[in-house]
C-alpha cells in the first residue's frame, strides 16, 4: 500500500491548523523534530506534537532529528502518534529503544542518513516496524533527491521478503511525482513530501498525484524487486555510523 505523508516542515507554522486541514486526504503527517545539534535546524518539541495530535485526525509520523533519542523518544509515544523514528547515528542502543517504543504502543522506526550504511539494520530488521532511508541530508526541505540511495531500499525490501516480515519503508527528501516511482520501484511504500505538497496551489491535488504515481509503479510491476535484490550486493555499505547496540 502506498502512503503519502506530507512533511509539515514546509507548512506555515503560524497557520499550522489551517495547513493541516489542507492535507486531510493524506495517509499521515510527517512531523520533523530538529534540535539544532543533530541537524543544523530547529523546529519544536513535544508540546507542539501534542497539539498537532489534537487538531488532526491523521496519524502522526514523528521523525526525531535529535541527539540522545534514547532519553527523549519514548515521550513521543502518545495518543495519535503512529510511529516514532529515531536516527541510527544518534542512538546508544537502537534495539532497546525500539522495544521500549513498541512496549508503549507505537511503531518503532529507525532512520539512516545518506552516508550511513544499513548492515546493522539488516541484521536486526524484525526489531523495527519501519526504516526511513533519507534521500537528502537531514535538516532542510527543498533539496534534490539522491537516487544513489535506492540500493539501500532494495536490500531492505529483499531482506524483509526473505524473512517474511511486514516492513514499512519510508523515503524522505526530494520526493516528487517524478522521483516517487523510482523509490517505489526500489521497495519504498511510505513517501514523505514537503515542498512538493505545500508548494502546490492545491496540496490535495498534489497528494492525489503522488499517490497515483506510486500506485502506478506498483501496478505496472515496473521492476521485479527480487531481481533488483539479487543485483544489490554491497548495497548495504559498511556503516559510517550508527552502532545499534551498546
Ligand atoms: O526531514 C526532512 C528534511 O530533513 C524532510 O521531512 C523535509 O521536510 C522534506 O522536504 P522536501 O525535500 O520534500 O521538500
Amino acid at each position: 500500500m502506498v502512503r503519502i505523508h506530507p512533511s509539515i516542515l514546509s507548512a506555515d507554522f503560524v497557520n499550522l491548523e489551517r495547513d493541516l486541514e489542507k492535507i486531510a486526504t493524506a495517509d499521515g503527517v510527517h512531523v520533523d523534530i530538529m534540535d539544532a545539534h543533530f541537524v543544523p535546524n530547529l523546529t519544536f518539541g513535544l508540546p507542539m506534537v501534542q497539539r498537532i495530535a489534537e487538531v488532526t485526525r491523521l496519524p502522526l509520523d514523528v521523525h526525531l532529528m535529535i541527539d540522545d533519542p534514547d532519553t527523549w523518544a519514548p515521550q513521543y509515544a502518545i495518543d495519535g502518534v503512529e510511529s516514532v523514528t529515531f536516527h541510527a547515528e544518534a542512538t546508544r542502543d537502537a534495539i532497546a529503544l525500539a522495544r521500549e517504543l513498541r512496549a508503549r504502543g507505537t511503531r518503532a522506526a529507525i532512520a539512516v542518513k545518506p552516508g550511513t550504511g544499513i548492515d546493522r539494520v539488516l541484521e536486526h530488521l524484525p526489531e523495527f516496524d519501519m526504516v526511513l532511508i533519507m534521500t537528502v541530508e537531514p535538516g532542510f526541505g527543498g533539496q534534490a533527491f539522491m537516487g544513489e540511495m535506492m540500493p539501500k531500499l532494495e536490500a531492505l525490501r529483499g531482506r524483509a521478503e526473505e524473512l517474511g516480515i511486514e516492513l514499512a519503508l519510508q523515503v524522505d527528501g526530494g520526493i516528487t511525482a517524478e522521483t516517487l516511482p523510482i523509490a517505489a520501484a526500489s521497495g519504498a511504500n511510505v513517501f514523505v513530501a514537503g515542498s512538493a505538497v505545500y508548494g502546490h496551489a492545491s496540496p490535495a491535488d498534489r497528494i492525489a498525484e503522488l499517490r497515483a504515481a506510486g500506485k502506478g509503479a506498483f501496478d505496472t510491476g515496473m521492476i521485479d524487486l527480487r531481481a533488483i535484490h539479487r543485483g544489490a550486493a554491497g548495497a548495504s555499505g559498511d556503516g559510517a555510523a550508527g552502532s545499534l547496540e551498546r
